[in-house]
């Protein structure tokens, strides 16, 4: 059923690309209304003359925007552009998109990324995107996800939690699906988004739908025109096996047999693995919307964080005083950090955590297992934090007044607040336990609830700048419960790679340092998603024989940054507390419940 990653007839291998060279001027940079340009096409070969590079074009759909980027085959980006992307929340826990919105975007962006390039050098076309729901009709038109019956919004983002009740049923199967997602299936997974429309939207969406897709695989097919979905997707989210495929029983006792009656039709009959080509390529259609050529190679794409994963975590660390030097690329755990935060460790056998998600075989890297832990919100947290709090319209004014983002101003003024100690150590009486949208790693609660402990009388600058270091330190503390419950579990790791958003902010990265006492990697390319759904272009186009050789090519160490041990003792004692707080937690919970 899997095709292997092959070469598309007439297209021809690296090899042969590596051959075309011109002479010709270098490197200009230059902004092109929301997109960055940096014209390297040429690069200076040894004798002066110049080596034509293959490119790709990544696109990655987050949670708030859509980004592009042309990439050349040894990772460097040479223009980048995003488009924000619209979101409704027509109630509490219930988030939705619109799959057209998010395609036009697509167009938007890879028009702008290639603005000025000979296109005939790009070779190959890849999408990830968020592991949200897109429901289409039997004529592929959109479907209303609401009770609105406002077809435009037929995407149920990840995040989307309206169906508490349906996973609770689907947990209480104790089906040995289950033990694939880490003993608990979460409320953002597929299956009881599924029957949350079933059993609420019976008429006006389930028994009109056609075709249930993961966003990643939305966008394939709208490429393409194939309807073949990623095993990533299917694997991670819609309890699929890599071995074993769809199991009939599951779809059964959780009362959606109408899934299976048709074969899986409408959620999937024919897998392939990220990174495979598709089909005949690039549609005439979507050429045009897209402004590439037609019949270029387009992968099998990816979620997310897995292009994140496939971004960061084959570098090659040499040089850099890393102890992952040595060591199997298992002992490296890719944190993908933007609304959400990602945790993927590999593993060369299935190690079940209870709590983390898979394990997933071959849904990052082939042939090796994934585990993914993750943070429903961090980005978003923060975010929720900083712009809750009184003091968030003087931020605001302050630092626009410098001409800095709020997270830069912010980093400087505890940098003045914090004298001679530590930064960190401004938080020893304010702790965060950041479960605002309930627990996805490794206690897979959804019930759980955020908390702060600490709180004063005063809502000036100060107190914000130090809530907000509090819940950067509370994210971070989160990735060390993750990383300790993979490790009992039989994972060793010693270095984290970050990518997302998040990433950028060196306030986070340092904590994620210091808290789990491990160096932290961050790529060449800050964009390493991007540079992840290009590898599924490369690998697509024939350029590189498998993702790991285009991993290896394309993914490069930046900066790391080591953790400050001499703070470890403060962060250990923090620890306890933070992990003291999810106790407190359920024991008022059981009082509150109790006679
Ligand atoms: N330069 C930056 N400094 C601090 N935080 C940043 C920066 N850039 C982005 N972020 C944060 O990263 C998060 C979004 O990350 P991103 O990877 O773009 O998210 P997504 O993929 O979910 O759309 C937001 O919460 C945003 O505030
Ligand atoms: O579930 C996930 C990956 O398995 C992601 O959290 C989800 O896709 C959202 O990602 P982001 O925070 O980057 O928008």
């Amino acid at each position: 059923m899997f095709c292997s990653l092959g070469h598309q007839p007439n297209q021809s291998c690296r090899g042969s690309s590596l051959r075309n060279r011109i002479k010709g001027p270098l490197v200009v940079t230059s902004h092109v209304g929301s997109a960055l340009v940096h014209d390297s096409w040429r690069t200076t070969m040894s004798g002066g003359e110049q080596e034509m590079s293959s490119y790709y074009v990544g696109v990655d759909v987050g949670t708030g925007s859509v980004r592009a980027a042309l990439v050349d085959q040894r990772g460097v980006l040479v223009a980048f552009a995003d488009q924000p992307i619209k979101k409704w929340e027509p109630q509490f826990n219930h988030h939705e998109q619109s799959s057209e919105d998010i395609w036009a975007a697509c167009c938007v962006v890879t028009k702008k990324v290639i603005q000025g390039m000979d296109i005939n050098r790009i070779r190959g076309l890849g999408f990830d995107a968020t592991c949200s729901l897109v429901v289409l009709d039997t004529h592929f038109c959109p479907l209303p996800v609401n009770n609105e019956g406002d077809s435009h919004r037929n995407v149920i983002m990840w995040l989307d939690h309206r169906a508490v009740n349906q996973v609770g049923r689907i947990n209480k199967t104790k089906h040995s699906v289950l033990q694939y997602v880490g003993g608990v299936m979460s409320v953002e997974m597929q299956a009881p988004k599924l029957l949350w429309l079933k059993e609420n939207l019976r008429e006006t969406c389930w028994d009109k739908a056609g075709h249930f897709f993961d966003l990643p695989d939305f966008l394939s097919w709208k490429a393409t025109g194939v309807t073949a979905r990623s095993l990533c997707s299917l694997v991670c989210k819609w309890t699929y096996s890599a071995d074993k495929g769809w199991d009939d029983s599951f779809w059964k006792m959780v009362g959606l047999e109408d899934l299976v009656a048709d074969n899986y039709s409408k959620i999937g009959n024919q897998v392939l693995p990220p990174g495979a080509p598709l089909g005949s390529g690039l549609t005439p259609e979507a050429a045009r919307e897209l402004g590439l050529p037609p019949g270029i190679a387009v992968a099998t794409s990816l979620i997310d964080a897995h292009a994140g994963g496939l971004g960061v975590i084959g570098a090659d660390v040499r040089g850099h005083g890393l102890v992952c030097e040595g060591q199997p690329v298992t002992s490296r755990l890719a944190v993908i950090c933007g609304t959400s935060s990602c945790h993927m460790g590999i593993s060369k056998d299935p190690i079940f955590v209870p709590g983390v998600w898979g394990p997933y075989f071959s849904a990052m890297v082939p042939g090796f297992w994934l585990n993914e832990g993750g943070q429903s919100v961090t980005g978003k947290l923060i975010e929720h934090m900083v712009q809750g709090h009184a003091a968030f319209p003087e931020l605001q004014a302050k630092a626009s007044a410098r001409c800095q983002s709020i997270y830069a101003y912010l980093n400087s003024h505890l940098d003045l607040i914090k004298k001679a100690q530590p930064v960190g150590f401004l938080t020893v009486d304010l702790h965060v336990w950041p479960d605002f949208h309930g627990n996805r790693s490794p206690l897979a609660d959804l019930t759980l609830k955020g908390m702060v402990t600490g709180l004063k009388l005063s809502q000036d600058l100060d107190d914000l700048a130090i809530l907000y270091l509090a819940t950067v330190q509370a994210i971070a503390f989160g990735t060390r419960f993750i990383i300790e419950a993979m490790e009992a579990a039989g994972h060793s790791l010693s270095t984290l790679f970050l990518c997302g958003g998040l990433s950028k902010n060196p306030l986070f990265v340092q904590m994620h340092a210091d808290i789990t006492g491990m160096p932290v990697v961050l790529s060449q390319e800050v964009e390493s998603v991007l540079v992840g759904a290009a590898i599924l272009g490369a690998c697509a186009s024939g350029d590189f024989t498998s993702v790991q050789e285009a991993m290896s090519e394309m993914s490069k160490v930046g900066k790391v940054v080591f953790p400050r041990h001499e703070d470890k003792k403060y962060y250990d004692k923090k620890y306890q507390v933070f992990l003291k707080l999810v106790e407190h937690q359920k024991e008022y919970s059981a009082i509150m419940s109790g006679d």
